[in-house]
């Protein structure tokens, strides 16, 4: 778009010069012969450029000027001296005019001196942009930004601010210290940017505000640098963290997947082969010990998949040969003696989804046979009917069985075997994995309390102890057992040793020392400084339940890290 210029001067031959060098320039030119004529323009329009002449019909070119400086102070003013006045040309000047021209004007040193103005302003209204959007910016981000000089004097803080830190517009220009709603934990980090003057990051602060004890925070501190390079002070920028916080920690909590409890090595190796198995058909053999969790972990292969259809679960083990084969299979009416209608199968209504076929070890030659052509040709026959129905099912088997040893022994067909055990599961029995006790107990303690209707906080060191020394030959199933058997039995809130079935309380008496009675205050201190402070970690570290190491933190008064 063409600048705007205004043209003031009461002699016309001056004004019809004047415009036609701007004109010619590329400029729009309005003209105004009086003082009061050029005013009506200034207020309709806004102007890139005003070229006035300093004297205008007895009234002052200054006072325009002054006019020109409250009404449009981005635009710069060319007085124009009609007899050479050093003295009120350097008046204009400095009261803020952009520079003078003295009558007889040149036409080229007009043109020189308007199109630096122009450019002045053009930059001017650039700066004005950059710096109205950075405030909007500054105004709308959901971050606390808090700019402090070299002596911690807050120099700007935005709205955030107020609500993350409640920091007011009063701290401005005082000493951040100032401040007393929080326990002030970024204060270093301001002070080591501006020290070091390099950028500044810490994950997950607890403030420590007054009102908001919970509140996590990250922090990122960034240097400023005058004109000349020299670091002048730092920006710091508050992020509000806690929810983020929150959900990790009680992901982390609860150590699980799908669930699935235990961050043993072991399973966190099994979650990953479950993570990529998820958008893969493949069938799955899971094997393990009775009681280690093979039907959790069938669920978590559906769940993991986004399949569609539903998850349909067989036991194959409690039901008789033929009710199994009609039950999987389906039958048609009258194919046998009781089949009065026609019944879909297990097979079909898993369409779409997972059918779990558990305790797979334990099916007859026949009924191998028959799922082994499923398996290959994945369509069904129901009972009685000899046309086939394609299925699009995955297959997760489950058997505590040596299934090796049956097929050595001539009870279970090789063939089927490999159709099954595309990718093996082998759940460790929980003897094997005993670092993930204090986290399944947390668990069966919530889980219990739900089902029951009870409100035990924990076990006393001395049970954990027992827990962990226990060879659990009936695996998480046993370990649940054990705990509701102590449910029954605990009329407070922790349980005791008393509480226990007797099993265990027998090897309780070789006296085990429990894991927690050896972890002091500068061990947890030690944990939560390697693990950032995360209590879920440490207490995995120390070998210690969730609850135990909340209790010790409130026992020995120790401080957020
Ligand atoms: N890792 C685990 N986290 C939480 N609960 C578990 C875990 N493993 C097993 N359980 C619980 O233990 C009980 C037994 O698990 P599940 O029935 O899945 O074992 P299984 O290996 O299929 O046993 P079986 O071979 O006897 O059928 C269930 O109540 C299950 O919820």
């Amino acid at each position: 778009m063409s600048p705007q210029v205004l043209v003031v001067d009461d002699e016309t031959t001056s004004r019809n010069i004047f415009s036609s060098f701007l004109k010619k320039d590329g400029c729009q030119v309005i003209n105004a012969s009086t003082f009061d004529e050029a005013l009506a323009f200034i207020d309709e329009h806004s102007f890139d450029l005003i070229l006035s002449d300093i004297l205008l019909d007895g009234k002052n070119g200054i006072e325009l000027l002054e006019y020109v400086k409250k009404a449009q102070p981005s635009c710069p003013v060319i007085m124009v001296t009609g007899s050479p006045s050093v003295h009120s040309a350097t008046e204009a000047v400095r009261l803020g005019a952009y520079d003078y021209l003295s009558k007889p004007v040149h036409g080229q040193e007009l043109t020189r001196v308007s199109r630096r103005a122009l450019k002045y302003k053009q930059l001017a209204d650039e700066q004005q942009e950059t710096k109205a959007n950075l405030e909007a910016i500054f105004r709308s981000v959901q971050d606390a930004i808090i700019t402090v000089d070299s002596q911690f004097k807050v120099l700007a803080i935005n709205d955030a601010a107020q609500t993350l830190c409640g920091i007011t517009k009063e701290t401005l220009g005082k000493n951040l210290s100032a401040h007393q709603l929080c326990a002030q934990k970024c204060f270093d980090t301001i002070a080591e940017t501006i020290a070091e003057k390099h950028p500044t990051s810490v994950e997950h602060i607890h403030c420590d505000c007054k009102g908001k004890r919970d509140q996590v925070v990250s922090l990122h501190c960034s240097p400023l640098y005058n004109a000349k390079g020299a670091c002048y002070g730092a920006v710091l920028v508050v992020r509000d963290n806690t929810r983020l916080y929150t959900l990790e920690q009680s992901l982390q909590g609860a150590q699980s997947f799908h669930k699935i409890v235990g961050s043993s090595p072991k399973m966190q190796e099994i979650y990953g082969l479950i993570e990529r198995l998820a958008d893969a058909p493949t069938t799955v053999l899971v094997t393990g010990e009775s009681g280690t969790g093979k039907e959790l972990i069938a669920a978590a292969i559906h769940e993991a998949g986004h399949r569609k259809g539903p998850l349909v679960t067989v036991n194959c083990a409690a039901l008789s040969e033929n009710l199994l084969e009609s039950e999987l299979f389906g039958h048609v009416k009258g194919a046998f003696t009781g089949a009065v209608t026609d019944k879909v199968g297990r097979f079909v209504a898993a369409d779409g989804g997972t059918i779990f076929l558990d305790e797979i070890g334990d099916i007859s030659a026949q009924m191998q046979t028959r799922l082994l052509r499923v398996l290959q040709e994945k369509v069904v026959e129901r009972v009685g009917d000899i046309k086939g129905i394609p299925v699009d099912v995955r297959v997760v088997a489950a058997t505590n069985r040596n299934l090796k040893k049956r097929i050595e022994s001539g009870e279970f067909r090789e063939d089927l075997f490999f159709r099954l055990n595309v990718v093996n599961i082998d759940l460790p029995p929980l003897r094997n994995r005993k670092t993930d006790i204090p986290a399944l107990v947390d668990h069966l303690i919530d889980k219990l309390n739900i089902r029951l209707n009870r409100n035990i906080q924990d076990v006393s060191e001395e049970v954990l102890g027992i827990l962990m020394a226990y060879d659990w030959p009936g695996n998480i199933r046993e370990l649940e057992h054990c705990i509701e058997h102590a449910f029954i039995l605990c009329r407070g809130t922790r349980v005791e040793a008393s509480h226990l079935p007797a099993e265990l309380t027998l090897v309780s008496h070789e006296k085990i020392p429990s894991a927690s009675s050896s972890v002091d205050a500068e061990a947890i201190r030690s944990a939560l400084s390697k693990t950032g402070g995360n209590k879920a970690k440490a207490a995995r570290l120390l070998g210690i339940s969730r609850r135990t190491i909340y209790r010790k933190i409130d026992e020995f008064g120790i401080d957020d890290i």
